[in-house]
């Protein structure tokens, strides 16, 4: 069974600019793939190429074993797009957006009209089937999207920032139909949220500057950064004091107060003991164990923020 995406070094260059640079990328069938990274890191220009809409500068790009230069046609029957603008009919119902696409993809009446009746329960659309799109919540038009891309039963579908510009709720909402929908096919989504990231991919990237700067599960990618197990103490009162003590310990490698709590990044948790023990009487209101996030792994690796 081919990979659902590989790349051999990708590269594509916009005049001086490199967009993409020796990209390297497998993407297993059936799973859920996300690529991290700031504005500008080429997220983009990678499903562009993938989606055969552009042609990349020079390397190599295959969708379930077909080569993006030389199987347009067949590798447009296979995927699915959502891309970062909504791109809706906006003279056409939801529905006739829907029965639009269906045509232009050439399938049966018989079989759209049952497969999009489907899909609008699914997405939660059906009762505003017949309503313009402009009438839509952000949310709402983005599920519509979604639900067009899917209705010729792609095999991959590559989602550009599906939920940019969402607010909190609506991307939730989308973040719930993409894992209703996942395991029938794979899914390649392009995002700026680690939390996103987190929260739906089985395997993620990070890219910055058109470089491919990791790949694995968000676990394997947490477990990356440099060892050391990290506490947040908050205490009612002294925290500069107790932050003082700490410090000098051998077992404590990083510190850093913050108003009443201490972050303290120790060798390894077994340090804990010795670090309860030296704070003994002190007035402790809280020990907590900092989970390491997926923005840690962005800065460990970049050294910046993620630029949103
Ligand atoms: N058609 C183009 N011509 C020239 N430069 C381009 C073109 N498209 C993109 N670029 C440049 O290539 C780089 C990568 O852009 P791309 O849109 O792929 O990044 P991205 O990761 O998708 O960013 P964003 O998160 O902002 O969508 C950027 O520096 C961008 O300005």
């Amino acid at each position: 069974m081919p990979a659902a995406i590989t790349t051999h070094s990708l590269t594509k260059r916009y005049g001086d600019l490199t967009a993409l640079d020796n990209f390297d990328l497998e993407v297993a069938q059936g799973s859920i793939f996300g690529l991290l990274g700031p504005n500008g890191a080429g997220k983009t220009t990678l499903i562009r190429v993938l989606t055969t809409l552009m042609r990349q500068t020079s390397g190599e790009a295959f969708i379930e074993g077909l080569d993006t230069r030389t199987s347009g046609r067949e590798i447009r029957r296979l995927i699915g797009v959502v891309s970062q603008e909504n791109s809706l009919d906006r003279y056409l119902t939801a529905r006739e957006n829907l029965e639009l696409h269906a045509r232009l993809h050439g399938m049966e009446h018989r079989h759209y009209r049952k497969r999009i009746d489907e899909l609008l329960e699914l997405m939660g659309l059906a009762a505003r089937q017949n309503d313009f799109p402009d009438t839509y919540s952000g949310g709402m038009q983005r599920r519509l999207v979604v639900t067009r891309a899917l209705l010729h039963e792609p095999r991959v579908l590559f989602l550009d920032e599906p939920t940019t510009g969402l607010d909190p709720q609506s991307r939730r909402a989308v973040w719930d139909y993409i894992k209703s929908i996942a395991g029938s096919m794979t899914i390649f989504l392009t995002t700026h949220y680690l939390e996103e990231a987190e929260q739906l991919c089985n395997r993620i990237a990070i890219a910055d500057h058109g470089r491919l700067i990791a790949l694995g599960s968000t676990q394997e990618l947490k477990d990356r950064l440099t060892g050391g197990t990290f506490y947040l103490i908050e205490f009612g009162e002294d925290a500069e004091r107790y932050g003082a003590i700490l410090r000098a310990m051998a077992c404590v490698r990083e510190i850093e107060v913050d108003g009443r709590t201490v972050c303290v990044g120790l060798n390894s948790w077994e340090c804990l003991s010795e670090v309860v023990t030296a704070l003994n009487g002190a007035p402790v209101r809280r020990i907590a164990l900092r989970e390491r996030t997926l923005e840690d792994v962005f800065i460990s690796l970049t050294g910046e923020k993620v630029r949103e």
